[in-house]
């Protein structure tokens, strides 16, 4: 079940989920050896993993036990703005200094694999990691998660792993995406969506009366799943 907290604007969602992260990893890191978490790209997902790394708090997270992973990736060139890694290394990764070894990116489109091999490879060392503490994902206006779109066959494949991702409706049309069970393995999965266009995501991800089921609304973490939406997203609710 989703539980939503309404924010009053995209820097308030912003600020809100950045200071539940924070928290939260710091927890986590002091209890547990590993925490591995999975990151999302998005407007609003590179804007929450920029204030994690401005927070004054953040020196409290023990970055050495975090592995970090995504939730999916646009199959272009490793240095490619359109990348979810580079964003967030820029955002985030980079600016903590966080070390090479504990960043697993997704496959790039020149690292000499096909989508497919890329998904597989993906897949594959996707095995080392513990079930993520803390999943989070964009929402994008159609109620697509990671690189999930309503009626696309990835987002109803069965089974763990990494979906390749073709014929995406938003650009670019490669992708790979974390399978819905693989990122409902999570323990917590947030959600943060933000703007007009989101609002009839948000109501379908809720399962309001006349909305249609999108992959947003079957996403459900182990221990938790919020949506974090601000007024505007969440005006249909
Ligand atoms: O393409 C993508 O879009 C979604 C949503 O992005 P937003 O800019 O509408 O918030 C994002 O969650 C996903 O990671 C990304 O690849």
């Amino acid at each position: 079940m989703t539980a939503t907290e309404i924010l009053a604007d995209r820097d308030a969602v912003i600020e809100h989920v950045s200071d539940r992260a924070v928290s939260l990893l710091a927890e986590l890191t002091a209890a547990r050896e590993r925490v591995d978490v999975c990151l999302t790209g998005g407007t609003v997902g590179i804007g929450v993993l920029a204030a994690i790394a401005l927070h004054p708090q953040t020196s409290k997270i023990d970055l050495a036990r975090i592995h970090w992973w995504w939730g999916d990736e646009r199959f272009v060139a490793a240095d490619s703005d359109d990348r979810n890694e580079k964003q967030a290394r820029e955002a985030l990764l980079d600016v903590l200094g966080v070390d090479e070894s504990r960043i697993n990116a997704l496959p790039a489109s020149d690292e000499g694999l096909s989508l497919e091999q890329g998904a597989t490879a993906a897949a594959n060392e996707l095995e080392e990691a513990t079930p993520f503490a803390l999943t989070f994902l964009g929402l994008g206006p159609d109620g697509h998660v990671a690189s999930l779109f309503p009626g696309h066959p990835a987002a109803s494949a069965e089974g763990p792993g990494v979906m390749a991702v073709t014929d995406s409706p938003k650009p670019p049309p490669e992708r790979l995406s974390m399978t819905l069970e693989t990122i409902n393995a999570s323990e917590r999965i947030w959600i943060a969506a933000a703007g007009a266009d989101k609002a009839d995501a948000v109501a379908a991800v809720m399962q309001r009366p006349g909305t249609q089921p999108v992959p947003g609304g079957s996403v459900s973490g182990t221990q938790e799943t919020l949506l974090f939406a601000d007024e505007a997203a969440a005006s249909q609710l």
